[in-house]
């Protein structure tokens, strides 16, 4: 009999925030240098030891953007296979208060209205993030 060694898989969380204004939606772009260079993604990051999501969402944003997000809502979570890991996206739909962003991150940030979200590169697990915003948005009206 042939032994298998199924290596256990690394999984990890990452609270990340669809932030909305007056109609539209925050989408950033990824830094040049980090992985998944420029494509598009909806701010956050992984969780840090002893962290609920939420806290490790306000941590991230508050770093990335420098405003502090209220949360509204929560959609589902999604996990995507990267092979060596497990991404699991926790999104929450955010507001904030101002929209004066110090961006210590992105490249760039768009506000965009929901229709207009598909037409950017988005990393693959934001596909279904994306699926579940449109979700959330007809049970709404
Ligand atoms: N914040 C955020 N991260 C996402 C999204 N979709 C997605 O695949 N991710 C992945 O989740 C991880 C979040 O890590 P991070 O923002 O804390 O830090 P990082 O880019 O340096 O991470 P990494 O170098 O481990 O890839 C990244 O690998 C990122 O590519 C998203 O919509 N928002």
């Amino acid at each position: 009999m042939i032994e298998v060694l199924v290596s256990e898989k690394l999984v990890v969380r990452v609270p990340c925030a669809v932030i909305e204004h007056n109609g539209k939606v925050l989408a950033g772009q990824r830094s040049a240098a980090l992985s998944f260079p420029l494509q598009w993604e909806f701010p956050g990051g992984k969780l840090e030891k002893g962290e609920t999501d939420e806290q490790a969402l306000f941590r991230e944003i508050m770093e990335e953007l420098n405003v502090a997000v209220q949360i509204i809502d929560k959609l589902p979570e999604t996990s995507k296979d990267q092979g060596w890991r497990e991404i699991v996206l926790v999104p929450f739909i955010c507001k904030v208060n101002t929209t004066d962003f110090i961006l210590t991150e992105h490249e760039q940030i768009l506000w965009l209205d929901p229709e207009d979200l598909p037409s950017l590169d988005w990393t693959e697990a934001d596909l279904n993030v994306i699926q579940n915003y449109y979700d959330y948005l007809t049970a709404k009206s």
